[in-house]
């Protein structure tokens, strides 16, 4: 079973994660996931603290040579900012008067609205927001692209690629007809200021941040996420939890100011009539094909094999420079909340940070499938099933290349 965790606070001394479960011979370097986090820290309306944090990366145990070893693989993203913050999040007890004026350690009693500060000062039984916003920060974000990129590489080995595109900023959104991108076009829209596929829409975007930033608002947005090379039967019907739409939405709802998912066209389909609504199958060679990918790559709990869609809306950043309403816990006196800085928007790095948790849910789902130790284990396990599907008009009790139940697929045979 593929599992993974991440520690980590947002002005500690790094973030660390641990994933545990990959096979062995799957590709990854230092630079390989430097490469994937700086994808995160790219978008239009990022804040400040984008251009002076730098993510550093270690690995630290389960790689040899560039190859995991098929032990637990574990990251470490070292922030840069931990020289600053080395008294207020020291993990030992620190004299006092070494914490006494330091502006950093002020106490944060005026919780900000759309966080977990209040009700994470409830819960825990803090009577300030630092201990909870160091944690509930979407600077934990970082981790998971870290571990989402060694998911990525197992996936790209099998063939499987992700990619992820911002299709609404605010209220503008993408044409409807706009064509889904591919793993392909990654570069062309890395370097597009909002990842959008559309530049024209793209402009608008830029223009709506803008706005936005100048009226000290924030803003908002959906992302999606389109993964090409599925083999069908991933997931599966035959009990909620093991449906792969379920474990998709999951893992996105569990990003930070994710609000709503939607699989293929989602809630435009439930506004369409039936016959317009799903994905007729036509006969194509020994095989089928789909005339449309309303679905989104989905049915049944279960990967189609067509390119599954996924996407997710973002709620507008909660630290809004125009200062949101909320009680001071200190006096219990009316008051603003507190901000010192934060992103305009956010919605291009929530895609990359989308793409990776979408990868890691199908590397899980990969491995339950088809199992496998190392890498070219896994390969031949998802050959041979590929090689064992039934071919149109095939005699439906007889499976394997040669129509021999007993006798394995030429796959397992070497
Ligand atoms: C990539 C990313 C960056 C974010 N940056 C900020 C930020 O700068 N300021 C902020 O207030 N919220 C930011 N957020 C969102 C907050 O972390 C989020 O709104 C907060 O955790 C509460 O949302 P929730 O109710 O969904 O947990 C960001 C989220 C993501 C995914
Ligand atoms: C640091 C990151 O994002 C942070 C996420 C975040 C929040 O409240 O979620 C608030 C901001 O941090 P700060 O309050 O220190 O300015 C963002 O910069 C990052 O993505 O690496």
């Amino acid at each position: 079973m593929l599992r993974w965790l991440t520690s980590g606070e947002s002005h500690g001394r790094s973030l660390v994660g641990i994933i545990e479960g990959l096979p062995a011979e799957v590709r990854l370097t230092t630079e390989m996931v430097q490469d994937a986090l700086a994808r995160r820290r790219l978008g239009y309306g990022r804040g400040a603290r984008m251009k002076f944090e730098k993510d550093q990366v270690r690995l630290l145990a389960g790689v040899r040579h560039g190859l995991t070893l098929g032990g637990p693989l574990t990251i470490e993203v070292g922030n840069t900012e931990w020289p600053k913050w080395e008294k207020v999040m020291s993990a030992d007890p620190v004299d006092p008067d070494e914490l006494e004026g330091l502006a950093r350690n002020a106490p944060l009693t005026r919780p900000r609205p759309g966080h977990a500060d209040y009700t994470g000062m409830q819960k825990y039984g803090f009577d300030e927001a630092r201990p909870v916003l160091e944690r509930a920060s979407a600077r934990e974000t970082a981790m998971r692209v870290a571990l989402g990129s060694a998911a990525q590489s197992f996936l790209s080995d099998l063939g499987i690629t992700t990619v992820s595109h911002t299709t609404a900023i605010g209220s503008v959104e993408i044409p409807e007809d706009a064509e889904t991108p591919s793993a392909r076009e990654v570069e062309r829209l890395d370097a597009d200021p909002l990842r959008c596929t559309d530049p024209e829409t793209s402009r608008r975007m830029v223009a709506e941040v803008d706005d936005a930033h100048k009226a000290g608002e924030t803003l908002g947005g959906v992302v999606e996420v389109v993964v090409d090379g599925l083999p069908p039967g991933l997931g599966s019907f035959v009990h909620w939890d093991r449906r792969l739409d379920a474990r998709l939405a999951g893992a996105l709802m569990g990003i930070q100011a994710i609000k709503g998912v939607e699989v293929g066209d989602g809630f435009r389909t439930v506004r369409r009539r039936g016959s317009q609504a799903h994905d007729e199958i036509e006969p194509e060679g020994a095989g089928v094909r789909r005339t449309t990918n309303r679905a989104g790559g989905i049915e049944g709990g279960m990967s189609i094999g067509t390119p599954l869609r996924v996407r997710a809306g973002m709620k507008p950043i909660a630290t809004v420079p125009r200062a949101l309403r909320t009680v001071d816990t200190a006096s219990g006196e009316p008051t603003t909340a507190h901000h010192q800085r934060s992103d305009v928007c956010a919605v291009p790095a929530a895609g990359v940070v989308a793409e990776a948790m979408v990868s890691l849910v199908i590397a899980q789902a990969v491995l339950e499938k088809f199992g496998g130790d190392s890498l070219p284990e896994v390969r031949r396990n998802l050959q041979s099933y590929l090689a064992s599907l039934p071919e149109l008009g095939a005699d439906p009790t007889r499976t394997g290349t040669d129509g021999d139940p007993l006798q394995a697929p030429a796959a397992m045979q070497d």
